[in-house]
C-alpha cells in the first residue's frame, strides 16, 4: 500500500492521556552537598492530566519555563516520567527498548520548534523522508510515490521541486513543512507539536497553523499545540490548557479559556499578550497590579498555589493549600486550580 490512509477511526475517540503525569530532573549535587540526604530536584511538571482526541487539537499555553516542552517530551517517550500514566488508546505504555519505541513513534510523532536543526544539513529531502518511511515500513512499493504524497500532503507541490534539496535551501517555513512531512511519514495518530511556529517570520506562521488543521481534518490527528502566544490557542485550538510552574491551572474550550478567563495567571497571560492598542498609547497598568514578577523556582516551588506570590487576588490559603480543580459552571468543562472558585463543583 502507498498511500497514506485518510481515517482510521471516528473522530472524538481518546488516542493519548497523560493522567497524574510527574516530571522532575535530578539536580546535580555540588561538593558541598555531598553528605546531605536531601536530593534536590527541579519539579519541571506535576501532575499534568490531558486528553488528546482524533481530529482535535489540544493546545498547551504557558510562559517559558512552565514546563510545556517536558510534558510533550514525556508523552513523545523520549524522557522517562517521574510518576503517573501515559496511556495510549486506554493502554499504560511504557517504552523499554528501541522496538518499542519504534511501534510507539509510529504513532505518536513530535514536530520540534527550530526546523532547521531538526533537519540534517548534511542530507536532502528525499533522505529525510525516505527514512520515516522504510523505518516505519509505510512506503509500500513505490517509494517515490509515497515521497511525491508526502510532499503534496504539506503543499510542497510540485514535490519533485524539493526532493533532491538541502535542508539550507528552503525557506524556515518549507524547512517546517518538511519536518511535518516526515512526522506524516509514520502515518501517526498524534503529532505533538511543540512551538511548530515560534521560529518562523510572523507573515508565514499562519499557512503553517493552517496546514496543521488541514492535516488535522483531513487524517483525523489528534495535535497537542505547545505555544506561549494565547491568541493563537485562539485561533487554532478547540482546547486550551494553561500551565504555570509545571502545573495545570486552566482548561476548558478555547473560546472560553481566552474570552473568559477564570484563574489569575491566564488574566495575567492575556493581558501582556501584545496588544497594538496598548503599544499604541494609554499608559500601562503598574506592573504590580498586573501580578508581573518572576516565575518561581522549581527547585522549592512555592507551597499552595504555585502563582500565590504573583496573584494580584490572593487570599491566605493560596500559600498553604494546594487549589483542586475546581468547575467555573459558565460552559461544560471550563475549570481552573484557584480558591476564588472554591463554592463551585470539583471538575471531574
Ligand atoms: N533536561 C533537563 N534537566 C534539568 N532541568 C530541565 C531539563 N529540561 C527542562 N528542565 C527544566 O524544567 C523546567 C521546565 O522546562 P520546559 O522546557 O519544559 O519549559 P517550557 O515551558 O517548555 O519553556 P520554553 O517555552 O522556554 O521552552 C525549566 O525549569 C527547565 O529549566
Amino acid at each position: 500500500m502507498t498511500s497514506i490512509p485518510d481515517a482510521k477511526a471516528p473522530a472524538g475517540e481518546v488516542v493519548l492521556e497523560a493522567v497524574g503525569l510527574t516530571k522532575h530532573f535530578p539536580v546535580r549535587r555540588r561538593l558541598k552537598d555531598v553528605f546531605s540526604r536531601t536530593h534536590k530536584a527541579v519539579h519541571a511538571v506535576d501532575d499534568v492530566h490531558l486528553t488528546l482526541r482524533r481530529g482535535q487539537v489540544v493546545a498547551l499555553v504557558g510562559e517559558s519555563g512552565s514546563g510545556k516542552s517536558t510534558v510533550a517530551r514525556l508523552l513523545a517517550q523520549l524522557y522517562p516520567r517521574t510518576g503517573g500514566d501515559i496511556r495510549l488508546h486506554g493502554e499504560t505504555t511504557k517504552v523499554t527498548s528501541g522496538s518499542s519505541f519504534r511501534r510507539y513513534a509510529a504513532r505518536v510523532q513530535m514536530i520540534f520548534q527550530d526546523p532547521f536543526a531538526s533537519l540534517n544539513p548534511t542530507h536532502t529531502i528525499r533522505y529525510h523522508l525516505t527514512r520515516p518511511l522504510k523505518i516505519h515500513g509505510t512506503a509500500g512499493d513505490d517509494l517515490e510515490k509515497s515521497l511525491h504524497e508526502l510532499l503534496e500532503r504539506v503543499s510542497l507541490t510540485p514535490p519533485e521541486r524539493y526532493l533532491d534539496k538541502f535542508p539550507h535551501e528552503l525557506s524556515g517555513g518549507q524547512r517546517q513543512r518538511v519536518a511535518i512531512a516526515r512526522a506524516l511519514g509514520a502515518r501517526p495518530e498524534a503529532l505533538l507539536a511543540d512551538e511548530p511556529v515560534s521560529m518562523l517570520d510572523v507573515s508565514i506562521r499562519l499557512g503553517v497553523l493552517n496546514l496543521l488543521r488541514d492535516l488535522k481534518e483531513r487524517l483525523d490527528l489528534a495535535i497537542l499545540y505547545i505555544t506561549h502566544d494565547i491568541a493563537s490557542a485562539r485561533y487554532f485550538a478547540d482546547e486550551t490548557m494553561v500551565m504555570y510552574a509545571g502545573r495545570m491551572v486552566e482548561g476548558g474550550d478555547s473560546e472560553t479559556v481566552t474570552q473568559a478567563p477564570a484563574h489569575p495567571y491566564t488574566q495575567l497571560l492575556i493581558e501582556s499578550a501584545p496588544d497594538p492598542d496598548r503599544l499604541a498609547g494609554a499608559a500601562d497598568v503598574a506592573d504590580e497590579d498586573r501580578g508581573n514578577g518572576e516565575p518561581p523556582s522549581l527547585i522549592n516551588p512555592p507551597t499552595g498555589c504555585r502563582f500565590h506570590p504573583r496573584c494580584p487576588k490572593a487570599m491566605a490559603r493560596c500559600s498553604t493549600d494546594e487549589p483542586v480543580r475546581l468547575e467555573i459552571g459558565d460552559v461544560p468543562g471550563h475549570w481552573a486550580a484557584c480558591w476564588l472558585y472554591d463554592k463551585n463543583e470539583v471538575a471531574k
